[in-house]
């Protein structure tokens, strides 16, 4: 199957509304020109994942502007869309920084509120409420799981994506550039120890004074990179084998060797 991730330049200059109405003229685009089945979008590049102070005024019911125009140019394009997350505003009051899947019907196929918010004490981690579960989603073909930005620190969470089933991760984020190197380590370490492929989607430009890392990566189950962006506005094309998971797990079988159902190693005379 063939997945393009597109790398959008998230800058203040371009109005919400604008750059909703450009980015499903590019997925209809690019899914045409490059024979695309999936096509990938970064984490709340209608905002910027640092613009907090517009969370608020932009934040959309779930099925909101981003859900109808994503949903439209999924079912127009005849692809599987992940559409980046949006912020969205729950009916009982929170914000959730919520990933949005549609298939080629323009269907919704998955929903998945961030569960690891970014910011400490401060930003996406006090404006929004973190989700509890986790997303997947099943092409003919294979199984995605999904995760945010943030959750890529967190390996346990993707762990819990290989037992739901998960052959392939698409995580959709807004890194800054300063953590570059982490974000490219994490990728390769996520795909490695999960063998299973990394979509990784990020987004370019700079908004809220936060140059954002782009280096959007595809990353197959042996840890290697087959493509990486640079910083701009950019797209990747890669052609996935779904059957590369399950031959990589059978050549090199480590995950069999989790402790599943066993107690953790305790710390040992030696080391008390
Ligand atoms: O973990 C990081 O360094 C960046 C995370 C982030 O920017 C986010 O989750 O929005």
């Amino acid at each position: 199957m063939r997945a393009s991730l597109i790398q959008i330049a998230v800058d203040e200059d371009e109005a919400v509304n604008s750059r909703r109405s450009r980015v499903a003229s590019l997925v209809r685009e690019v899914s045409a020109r490059d024979g695309s089945d999936l096509v990938v979008l970064p984490e709340l590049w209608t905002t910027g994942a640092f613009a907090y102070e517009s969370f608020a005024d932009e934040a959309e019911p779930l099925e909101g502007p981003t859900y109808e125009a994503m949903s439209k140019a999924a079912s127009e394009a005849g692809v599987w869309l992940h559409a980046g997350s949006i912020p969205e505003r729950d009916p009982d009051g929170p914000l959730y920084n919520t990933s949005l899947v549609f298939s080629p019907a323009g269907e919704l196929a998955a929903a998945y509120r961030k569960i690891h918010r970014f910011g400490f004490d401060k930003g996406e981690a006090v404006m929004m409420a973190a989700g509890s579960e986790l997303a997947t989603f099943r092409t003919q073909d294979t199984t995605f799981g999904l995760a945010t930005c943030y959750d890529l620190r967190f390996p346990e969470l993707f762990r819990g994506l290989v037992d739901a089933g998960a052959e392939m991760f698409v995580v959709p984020a807004g890194w800054p550039a300063r953590r570059l190197e982490h974000w490219l380590l994490f990728a390769r370490a996520r795909a490695v120890e999960d063998q299973v492929y990394v979509l990784a989607c990020g987004t370019g430009g700079a908004h809220a004074g936060v140059p954002q890392a782009g280096h959007s990566v595809v990353v197959d189950p042996w840890g290697e990179v087959l493509a990486e962006a640079g910083d701009g506005e950019e797209v990747l094309t890669v052609d996935l084998d779904p059957g590369k998971v399950s031959a990589t797990r059978e050549q090199f079988p480590a995950l069999k060797d989790r402790l599943l159902g066993q107690a953790p190693p305790q710390r040992g005379a030696r080391g008390a």
